[in-house]
């Protein structure tokens, strides 16, 4: 594998007093789509917690881009776009008013040029772009926030429940967009219940139970050089607890 740009070590997390995470090790390379699978309480959301470093290790850690989420979580926050399961807008402005104000609390300056590409990237409707964004939906809300990934050209990207609640074409259109943002070198971690969407477009899977990642799985290649997903049957098997059936 290449140099990874997501890297979590030795990783346990308490929460409450009670272990969460233990010991999870797993690493993304740019450019890779690894799915975290695992049943409600696995602890998906709390890896990806740590990953942007709202939540303190107890030992291990999360490297982002060979930063440390726990020691540098500003500069960590830098490179990466986190995508919480409604992406979060000002509701007052457009998607294009969102996008420039976005930039610019980042630091950028933004170029409409740019913007109005990344909208066409993420195939935000035009009549969406100037309208407030108040009355977008949820499918909406993610192309812009990814729109802001695609501009900010952070290395990696975080997804928690991306596809819950959007219709089959808005699914396809994700991944669709995944496909794109993996062609550009981003590394998506992506936490999901979706596990057929998972084998569609992960590079990998890992499956999470009781906070301990128990297996993964690995995309093959065809002698085209062609993605061979994932089994979805195998997956659903170990998913539940039958890997030895
Ligand atoms: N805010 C919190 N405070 C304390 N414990 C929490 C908190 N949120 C989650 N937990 C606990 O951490 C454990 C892992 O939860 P987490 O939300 O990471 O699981 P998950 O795999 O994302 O679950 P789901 O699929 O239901 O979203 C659970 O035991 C949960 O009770």
């Amino acid at each position: 594998m290449m140099s990874a740009a997501i890297e979590v070590v030795g990783l346990h997390v308490n929460r409450q007093g009670a272990e969460v995470l233990r010991d999870l090790n797993f690493q993304v390379a740019p450019g890779e789509v690894f799915a975290l699978l695992g049943g409600n309480g696995a602890g998906k959301s709390t890896t990806l917690l740590t990953c942007i470093g709202m939540l303190k290790p107890a030992k291990g850690d999360v490297m982002i881009c060979g930063r440390s989420a726990s020691n540098e979580p500003e500069l960590v926050r830098g490179s990466l776009a986190y995508l919480s399961e409604t992406a979060s807008l000002y509701e007052h402005l457009s998607a294009r008013e969102n996008l420039h104000y976005f930039l610019e609390l980042a630091g950028m300056t933004p170029d409409p040029q740019a913007i109005e590409q990344a909208l066409d990237t993420v195939s935000l409707q035009s009549e969406a772009r100037d309208r407030r964004s108040a009355g977008f939906s949820k499918g909406m809300r993610q192309k812009v926030a990814i729109a802001l990934a695609l501009l900010r050209q952070t290395p990696v990207l975080l997804l928690d429940e991306p596809t819950s609640g959007l219709d089959p074409i808005a699914v396809e259109e994700f991944n669709q967009l995944l496909t794109t943002l993996c062609q550009r070198g981003v590394a998506v971690l992506m936490v999901t219940h979706d596990l057929f969407g998972a084998c569609e477009v992960s590079a990998r899977i890992g499956l999470l139970r009781n906070g301990q990642l128990v297996t993964q799985f690995e995309a093959g290649i065809d002698d085209k050089g062609e993605r061979v997903h994932i089994d979805v049957e195998t997956v659903k098997r170990a998913f539940a607890g039958k890997e030895a059936a």
